[in-house]
């Protein structure tokens, strides 16, 4: 598969660009006409810098207003297109793309197009050069691409194509199915951009949102699979507008259109077994089956602290490792180790971080290939010094930062917490928490496109819809993903701003991470109790937001007061129903939850958000939280 992506897809300079779509991995690059306009230097000199990259250049664009023009514009655009050609030899590619006539002069008129491209053909085949004709979705006469297709079809010339841009084609909701009886041959070019489902002008859709495939809503997959049934077999392009992509980070946004790619093929081949797809076979997407353990770096005397805090919650220490100063808590199925060995990657992150949940564990079926897929995307591995009767635990970086270690029932790490840990014999069961529900991510909102894309890539869950919440110092985006089973969950909420209760976290740990792990119980009511008796102090919560709740789901007043009694949150979806009790926070706005889920709830209490946010501003106030 060649892979290639338009400048204006990437922040910075030329060079800037050059340097990031090299080193992300992909094969060519499309010129757009005012990245090398505003370049000071010749496209002689592009080009050696192109090749300088081991890059191709794929495609150069775009060649604007041509079909359809009355005289004496017509003769003008045959001009112009001459001194475009002599451009692209300097530049060394071969093709070059004319998008559909936006200009309110121009006519309409199949056979006019059709004509002007054979002539634009001829002149163009003179030169050793192909032009491709793509339909803008908000061309004047031409945008559809089954209308580009006949012009095309009817201009006859071998060097005159069609170039399919997914964006054109999806935003309209025109079927791709439509693209199987094109000859793949006559399909010049392809360009992919995924884009969220807004209601909104087309033009301004397509200059401001999109995104990479998979990042978005349209149906890139059958739209790839109606191509690749035609045969073809050239570039795939990533052409993406986007303001965020255009002011974010180089590298990230290479790297994550480079993912996008791989993710978008190997989902094509699954889709479409029988079509020939020009990618490396990968192992599926990971079934994560649970969150083994999460770890935490801290020195010895913030782990104290902390140790504090879990114990209020019903933690016990369970083990302690055979040769590191590492701890291990546990209560249900849920393990909590605490990483305070000077001599490991936990005191580095330590000393940029402070106490941080800096890894965690996930069980899969096969340690093995969950990483080889995780690498198949683009992930990297991790691995540390190991000392003498450690296992080596397959693990990659997550695009966040944090460790992500697999364990599977293999002989090798079946047994790791009896064979590295000198295990205690008491009892876990503490007030009643069992499992980990999600753990909860902070990342800047910038970078939440980025997360998402790196869990949907390489794990066998769905995206949930983005809610919106309203924070007192501005608004925190959030999305989940989770498995279809429930049993891996992870919420991205993106702080657009420092003064947000996230912002002040992202901000103080000097980077993304996990601020909250939501613990399950299956009895709210008992747990909140016997976590008193643990000596926890609840988030406490208004009195408003219990009168408020009464009203508003109709609710019985003494089971209200139960709820106000012990801080517990309520939430409703469907049949399913929602609890949650928040701790207080600890270091720079870390905090655990407690949830119960009845009758299929799947979400994470959103309407509650602004209610624990609130309170927990209220207590952190002293210590310098902005106050909104
Ligand atoms: O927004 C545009 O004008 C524009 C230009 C060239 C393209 O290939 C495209 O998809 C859109
Ligand atoms: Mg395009």
């Amino acid at each position: 598969m060649k892979t290639s992506i338009a400048t204006v897809s990437i922040s910075g300079d030329l060079p800037e660009k050059l340097n990031a779509i090299a080193k992300a991995g992909f094969s060519g690059v499309e010129i757009f006409e005012n990245d090398l306009l505003i370049h000071d230097a010749s496209p002689a000199d592009v080009r050696r810098m192109v090749s300088d990259h081991g890059l191709e250049i794929s495609l150069f664009q775009p060649f604007r207003d041509f079909e359809g023009m009355p005289e004496p514009y017509r003769s003008r655009c045959f001009d112009r297109a001459e001194r475009k050609f002599d451009i692209m030899e300097q530049l060394g590619t071969d093709l070059m793309l004319v998008c559909s006539n936006v200009s309110p002069v121009s006519l309409g008129g199949i056979d006019r197009a059709a004509a002007d491209f054979r002539e634009l053909g001829e002149r163009a085949a003179k030169r050793g050069l192909r032009i491709g004709y793509e339909a803008l979705a908000w061309g004047r006469h031409i945008n559809d691409h089954r209308d580009a297709w006949e012009i095309v079809r009817r201009a006859d010339h071998p060097n005159i194509g069609l170039i399919l841009d997914s964006f054109h084609t999806l935003s309209r909701k025109i079927d791709p199915e439509s693209i199987r009886s094109i000859p793949g041959d006559k399909i010049f070019f392809v360009q992919l951009a995924d884009a969220p489902q807004i209601d909104m002008d087309l033009l301004y859709w397509s200059r401001h949102f999109r995104n990479m495939p998979g990042e978005g809503d349209l149906p890139l997959v059958p739209f790839m699979a109606a191509i690749a049934a035609t045969g073809y077999d050239g570039p795939l392009s990533l052409e993406i507008f986007n303001d965020q992509f255009r002011s974010g980070s180089a590298r990230l946004i290479a790297e994550d259109g480079h993912r996008s790619l791989l993710n978008l093929m190997d989902d094509v081949r699954r889709a479409a077994p029988d079509l020939k797809v020009t990618t490396d076979e990968v192992p599926p997407r990971i079934a994560v089956e649970a969150v083994e353990f999460v770890e935490f770096a801290a020195s010895l005397e913030d782990a104290d602290d902390l140790v504090a805090l879990l114990t209020t919650l019903g933690f016990v220490k369970a083990g302690q490792h055979k040769n590191r100063k590492v701890d291990l808590y546990q209560q249900g199925e849920i393990r909590i180790v605490i990483n305070n060995d000077p001599d490991s990657i936990a005191s580095s992150s330590y000393s940029v971080h402070g106490v941080n949940v800096y890894a965690f564990g996930l069980r899969v079926a096969d340690a093995r290939r969950a990483v080889e897929r995780a690498l198949a995307m683009g992930a990297e591995v991790f691995s540390e010094p190991r000392r003498p009767g450690e296992a080596a635990v397959p693990a990659v970086t997550a695009s966040g930062g944090e460790i992500i270690y697999f364990i599977d029932g293999s002989d090798a790490l079946g047994e790791i917490w009896s064979k590295e840990f000198d295990l205690a014999s008491t009892s876990t069961t503490g007030a009643g928490l069992t499992r980990i529900d999600h753990l909860a991510q902070t990342t800047r909102y910038d970078e939440m496109l980025s997360l998402l894309l790196f869990y949907t890539a390489i794990f066998d869950v769905s995206r949930s819809g983005m809610v919106d919440v309203a924070d007192p110092g501005g608004l925190v985006r959030s999305q989940a993903i989770h498995a279809a089973d429930g049993r891996f969950r992870v919420t991205i909420n993106g702080a657009e701003s420092r003064k947000t209760f996230a912002g002040h976290f992202l901000t103080e740990g000097f980077g993304a991470g996990v601020q909250h792990i939501a613990f399950q119980t299956g009895d709210i009511f008992a747990t909140a109790t016997a976590l008193k008796t643990c000596g926890l102090e609840p988030l406490p919560i208004s009195q408003n937001y219990y009168d408020d709740l009464e009203a508003r789901f109709g609710l019985m007043p003494d089971f209200v007061d139960r709820l106000r009694d012990l801080s517990i949150l309520y939430d409703r979806d469907h049949d399913g129903e929602y609890f949650q009790l928040y701790s207080r926070t600890f270091g720079e706005g870390f905090f655990f939850e407690i949830i119960e889920r009845r009758n299929g709830y799947n979400g994470y209490g959103a309407a509650n958000a602004i209610f624990r946010i609130a309170a927990q501003r209220r207590l952190s106030r002293p210590v310098g939280l902005p106050s909104g």
